[in-house]
């Protein structure tokens, strides 16, 4: 049959990590297989896995892994709690608790407690892909034995992936990218860079956060639990799982081949829509991406009017021949916002910008998008910069609204805020009761303490959050970032060879900013704050370097121990601690260095000591 051949086609392509179609599409067809032929037995089985997708070995389940029922109408929703509550009443249950939690879209797996992570692959056997784990793949729970799904953190992906071109692909679905990263023999650097941020996950369904009711009440508010399960959620979901709690009725209810009878997944089908495209608004982002909003013939959908959607990005619109004419068709599933779907009929035109609509500067491309490399002097990133850098300050009352004024005043640089006056806020269009809070607000910050990592987070350098930002803190000061190289950072617990290049880079070109920022405040040291030998492991030592060295300069090897509380000496005498020893050593260093109680390090040992 050739919807069947279809369907099992797609659905190899979607395992392997490269569908062929969406899940809508793909959603549609088996609804209408279930509509002709509702005994098919591919409608009652697991979507099986393609045959060792994975190098690993075979795994069989002690407990079959099933899929889920789906429902897509309150309709069906209703007619699944009536199923659950007639089973409890003939077992003399009264009260029933359903669990509903996000349905995670990624890849389902098994773990055993004891480092093996199996797939789940035709429901009975899956294949083992427990080296996941060596690859980097973070396990929450290494002790708990659990079902759950293997995904990305969804901010990371967008921020950091999405969109990026690797080995001539572009990334498109968290979904997709991990099945490559359980795939891939050797990581590739899209992966790593997701192992470092700790990005890549096995999840526990246990584990999830969830909204627990009786059958009528969730029924009652069954968008609002689903809109709050996807809103608290850091993973691409696509729909909620609703389970009957009482392992009792769990029992009596039992499971077909395909899914357990007590437990249902509630989607919403996209709704769809043609319509033609009037314009191209190209948008600048905070981080000075941008992207093509498409604005369109209004048309109704789910209920409301839309009259823009998103094409994500400069790629797609090339790809898909989009461009004032072109017909296409949209999709609005839940809540989420309205996207193109497919392009009907291409534009004869299709045009992509080469300059920033924003400030004009020449756009760069970043994978499948177009950059604006502008940063603060961009005034459309500026706003964004600007409010994340007073939030991150905590300056009382610096809103969107005001911080508009501020750029549109001329505020062009991070500095600038704390010389503004009463009078200067005034002047730019600011009212004056809530010009002199803010004055006062920015006096307050200039006196009162705030942690050097809040300042260096402020700057919003890619990949440098709070996190990082205090773990760079707790090895140096804020006034001595000047220093502050790859191999310094890559010598930091926490930031890998593919992150720190760029950080170090943004850090050295931002150096003059940070600098005049932190003249204008009182900063709380988090070195001081915590002078624990592990944040400070040459504390009161005594160092000479002599020879060159592969991690870095000398001289900045210097400054570094410097920072790590040593005193760095020029030449070995009887108070000297260590000497560190590079390529090539001054012969009279070492020679002294024999004749004293002075302890010789090479440059492999150093790095670990510093390391601690
Ligand atoms: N685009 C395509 O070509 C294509 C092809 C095949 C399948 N698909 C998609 O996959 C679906 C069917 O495949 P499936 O059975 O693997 O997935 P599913 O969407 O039917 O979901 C079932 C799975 O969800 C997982 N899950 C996620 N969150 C959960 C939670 N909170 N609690 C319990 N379980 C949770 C479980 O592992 C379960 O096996 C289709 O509906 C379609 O959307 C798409
Ligand atoms: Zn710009």
């Amino acid at each position: 049959m050739e919807l069947v051949k279809t369907l099992t086609n797609a659905n190899d392509a979607y395992r392997a990590g490269t569908p062929v179609m969406s899940d809508a599409e793909y959603d549609a067809l088996v609804e209408e297989l279930r509509a002709t032929d509702p005994d098919h037995p591919f409608l009652h089985q697991v979507e099986p896995e393609p045959e060792s997708l994975f190098q690993g070995s075979k795994v069989r389940h002690l407990t079959p892994m099933l899929s889920t029922d789906k429902a897509y109408a309150i309709s069906e929703l209703a007619a699944f709690f009536k199923r659950v509550l007639d089973v409890a009443t003939s077992i003399g249950i009264g009260k029933v608790l359903f669990r509903a939690t996000p349905k995670l879209d990624g890849l389902s797996g098994r773990y055993d407690g004891q480092g093996h992570l199996s797939t789940r692959g035709n429901g009975l056997e899956g294949q083992d892909i427990s080296n996941a784990l060596q690859k980097g793949l973070c396990l929450d729970n290494p002790d708990l034995t659990a079902d759950g799904e293997i995904v990305i953190d969804q901010p990371f992906f967008e921020e950091n992936l999405q969109g990026r071109i690797f080995n001539g692909r572009a990334l498109t679905h968290p979904r997709n990218f991990m099945v490559g990263f359980i795939g891939a023999d050797d990581l590739g650097e899209h992966h790593r860079l997701a192992v470092e941020a700790k990005a890549a996950r096995f999840v526990p369904y246990v584990a999830l956060g969830d909204v627990q009711a009786e059958a009528d009440i969730m029924l009652d508010d069954i968008e609002g639990i689903s809109r709050r399960l996807r809103d608290n959620c850091q993973y691409l979901t696509d729909g909620i799982v609703i389970e009957a709690m009482d392992p009792r009725i769990r029992e009596a209810m039992g499971a077909t081949n395909h899914h357990h009878r007590w437990q249902i997944a509630f989607k919403t089908k996209g709704e769809t829509a043609e319509t033609m495209v009037r314009s191209i608004t190209w948008q600048v982002g905070r981080t000075g991406r941008v992207t093509p909003v498409l604005e369109i013939e209004p048309v109704e959908l789910s209920g409301a009017t839309i009259r823009r959607v998103t094409a994500h990005t400069a790629a797609i619109v090339q790809a898909k021949g989009i461009g004032v004419g072109a017909v296409i068709k949209i999709i609005r599933s839940g809540e989420v916002i309205p996207k193109v779907e497919t392009v009907l009929q291409p534009a004869d035109v299709v045009e992509v910008p080469t300059q920033c609509p924003c400030c004009n500067i020449a756009l760069e491309v970043d994978g499948e998008y177009l950059l604006c490399p502008g940063g603060i002097e961009c005034m459309s990133q500026s706003l964004g910069i600007l409010e994340h850098f007073c939030q991150m300050l905590e300056i009382d009352g610096a809103g969107p609204s005001i911080i508009s004024n501020l750029v549109h005043g001329g505020v062009e640089t991070f500095s600038q805020v704390f010389d503004l006056t009463t009078n200067d806020l005034e002047n730019m269009g600011i009212s004056s009761g809530v010009a002199k809070n803010l004055s006062v607000a920015i006096q307050a910050r200039k006196n009162q303490h705030i942690d050097d990592w809040r300042v260096l987070a402020a700057f919003g350098i890619r990949h440098l959050g709070r996190g990082d930002a205090k773990k760079l803190l707790a090895k140096t000061r804020i006034g001595g970032l000047n220093f502050v190289t790859e191999e310094f950072l890559s010598a930091i617990d926490g930031f890998g060879p593919i992150t720190s290049p760029s950080i170090a880079a943004d850090i050295q070109r931002l150096l003059p900013e940070i600098n005049a920022v932190v003249s204008h405040l009182t900063i709380r040291h988090s070195m001081d704050a915590a002078p624990s030998t592990s944040s400070l492991p040459l504390k009161g030592k005594r160092i000479v370097f002599t020879g060159t060295f592969a991690t870095a300069d000398r001289k900045v090897l210097e400054k570094q121990a410097e920072t790590l509380g040593a005193q760095v000496q020029s030449g070995v005498n009887a108070k000297t601690d260590f000497l560190i020893m590079g390529d090539k050593p001054g012969s009279k260093k070492v020679s002294a260095a024999q004749a004293l109680p002075v302890t010789v390090l090479d440059e492999a040992r150093y790095v670990n000591l510093i390391r601690q």
